[in-house]
């Protein structure tokens, strides 16, 4: 089924007023969640709201705490989340990067207490659409093995990295293969996935999502690599925010919450002209765009660049809900 815009947020809206969240909170934090749904990022959109509701209940959330910053470095900064609402107060940790980017160039914002933020690419997106690089990432509770394990001690923590080019060039990506979201979003559908995403009970690769999702023996992404990258990510986070780490997270929390997130804003305005700028990016992408297609039918993209079409046919002819989420939502 295809929802409003409206009828997706007025949704959200009501869930929350009904767990006695603040009017002006209800509706920034239901826009957010709108907006992620209408991009086209469904996994972290309405598919996530229902559990984002259920650690409000429990207490994870806070709805009314506000960020504070702990400490200032030169161009860095550390914060504390005091565990408010993870896509609100991602959004204004990277509107805080921005503005020391202003001062220094670069920016950097340390996040401890954290709530999940929901669909990363939002923050990297919100630095691009202004003409900064924007980079972002956050560790997780453990629900993917190293490398060469099956128990999970690693998160999947998303690296974010965006470049202001036209259109907004995006990479946001799971450490793993596959994010859960994106397990869910296959498993509804009935569909397997493209490519082995995880490993079943035998230790053979597979693409059946709901095995994964079971056993939580996830792929990390390039294998052995994704399995490095979420662990020096984890590092970085936990070091510069002076927060928790995935082991921490993990071993300390009966959920997840209380994460590390980094937020990091480049200006580039500074460092090249405008014209040179959009010169050298269209040169990078219809050079990326030009090669020689494998099927013929099957065009060569950038990451992000997707999003453009995604959400022009989502505000055109509405946004596509699947069914059960639908009945979930309207249940809450
Ligand atoms: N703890 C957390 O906060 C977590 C959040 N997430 C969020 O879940 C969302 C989904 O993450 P993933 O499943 O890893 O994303 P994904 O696998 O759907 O996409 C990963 C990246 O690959 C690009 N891409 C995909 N297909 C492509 C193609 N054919 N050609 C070129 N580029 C292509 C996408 O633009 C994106 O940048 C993200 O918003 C992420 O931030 C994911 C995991 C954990
Ligand atoms: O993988 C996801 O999707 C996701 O968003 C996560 O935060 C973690 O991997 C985990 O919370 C899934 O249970």
């Amino acid at each position: 089924m295809r929802v409003s815009y409206q009828q997706l947020k007025a949704e959200f809206k009501r869930v929350l007023l009904a767990r006695n969240v603040a009017e002006p909170i209800a509706e920034d934090c239901a826009t957010m969640f709108a907006d992620t749904t209408q991009a086209g990022v469904y996994s972290h959109g309405v598919n996530r709201f229902p559990r984002f509701i259920q650690q409000l209940e429990n207490g994870d959330i806070v709805p009314d705490a506000e960020p504070t910053k702990v400490l200032s470095v030169g161009a860095i900064e550390q914060w504390d989340a005091h565990q408010a609402i993870g896509n609100l107060t991602a959004k204004k940790m990277m509107d805080r990067a921005m503005e020391i980017a202003d001062q220094f160039g670069i920016g950097v914002v340390a996040l401890k207490n954290a709530n999940h933020w929901m669909r990363g690419g939002g923050y990297g997106y919100q630095a691009a659409e202004k003409g900064y690089i924007g980079i972002c990432w956050t560790n997780s509770i453990a629900v993917m093995p190293p490398w060469g394990a099956k128990e999970c001690r690693i998160g999947t923590n998303p690296l974010i990295i965006a470049v202001p080019s036209n259109p907004i060039t995006m990479v946001d990506m799971s450490c793993s293969m596959y994010s859960y979201g994106m397990l869910e979003v296959n498993r509804l559908a009935g569909k397997q996935t493209f490519v082995d995403a995880g490993f079943d009970d035998e230790g053979n690769l597979t693409k059946d999502p709901a095995t994964i999702e079971k056993n939580r023996r996830l792929l990390p992404m390039g294998y052995w690599k994704g399995s490095g990258l979420s662990i020096v990510l984890d590092m970085i986070a936990t070091l510069l925010s002076n927060g928790l780490s995935v082991a921490e997270v993990t071993e300390e929390k009966d959920d997840e919450y209380c994460v590390s997130q980094i937020f990091i804003a480049i200006e580039v305005d500074r460092l090249i002209d405008g014209k040179t700028r959009d010169e050298k990016l269209n040169r990078i992408m219809d050079y990326v765009k030009t090669a020689e297609r494998a099927d013929p039918n099957v065009e060569v993209r950038l990451p992000g660049h997707e999003f453009v079409a995604l959400k022009a046919d989502n505000v055109a002819n509405g946004i596509p809900v699947d069914d059960s989420v639908w009945q979930k939502l309207l249940s809450l």
